[in-house]
């Protein structure tokens, strides 16, 4: 699949964007169930961010057969294993839950050739846990992904969506989903997903 061309992309709104997303309660097709191992990315969301976002091979949304999941910003829960808050996974398989959002798509700003799985946990996180099994119940949809016309604005959105996560998700319906019995355990992801090609030798580079 190649990327959409830049003149498909919605034009980034003027006007300000609401506080929370989605309705009331989750209305179809959400909740979706989404997961894989998390693999390295780019090696952007910390260094050029300053927001870090946990990749999953784009094969994790055909877990629950979401494979053509519009490309977008999403807003849910995230669990990771249980401990991984404190910098020390229990490997226990119980799981610790956060809120989270998410981007799937394209990154025009970057463009990236090929889709992924971006989620940033709302949480600050002692280490990095590439490797670990990670699962998303992503409960609603926030915005298309835009093409910015810098790396401030990109991160000015970003932080927004951060936001507008928070606020959604303190609503009742949604609070209520934190506890889903899916997100309880980690040890059932399948850990053999890999993304559809290796990234690029320099992205390797970069992280060092
Ligand atoms: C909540 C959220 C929203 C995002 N929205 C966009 C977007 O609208 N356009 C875009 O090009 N990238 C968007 N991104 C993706 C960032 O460009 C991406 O996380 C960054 O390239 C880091 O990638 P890496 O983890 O592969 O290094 C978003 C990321 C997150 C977490
Ligand atoms: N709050 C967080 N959300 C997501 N990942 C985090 C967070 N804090 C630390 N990490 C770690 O940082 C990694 C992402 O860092 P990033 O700079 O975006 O690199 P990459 O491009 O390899 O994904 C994740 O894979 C995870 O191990």
């Amino acid at each position: 699949m190649a990327a959409p061309p830049k003149s498909k992309l919605p034009p980034i709104p003027t006007s300000e964007r609401p506080t929370f997303a989605g309705p009331e309660s989750p209305e179809s097709p959400f909740p979706i169930r989404v997961s894989g191992p998390i693999i390295k990315g780019f090696g952007r969301g910390s260094s050029s961010l300053g927001i870090p976002t946990a990749n999953i091979p784009i094969a994790g949304l055909d877990v629950g057969g979401n494979s053509s999941l519009e490309s977008g910003v999403y807003y849910g829960y995230a669990a990771v294993p249980k401990g991984t808050g404190a910098g020390k996974p229990e490997g226990t398989g119980e799981a610790e839950v956060w809120d989270m959002c998410m981007s799937v798509g394209w990154n025009p700003f970057y463009q990236n050739e090929r889709r992924s799985v971006e989620v940033h946990i709302i949480h600050k996180f002692p280490k990095n846990f590439y490797g670990a099994p990670l699962k998303i119940l992503v409960l609603g949809f926030i915005r298309p992904e835009y093409d910015y016309k810098s790396l401030e604005a990109l991160i000015d959105d970003i932080n927004f969506d951060v936001t507008v996560t928070e606020n959604s998700l303190k609503r009742e319906a949604y609070a209520k989903l934190r506890s889903d019995e899916w997100l309880r355990r980690v040890d059932d992801v399948d850990m053999s997903l890999k993304d559809e090609e290796p990234r690029p030798k320099e992205s390797e580079d970069e992280k060092l």
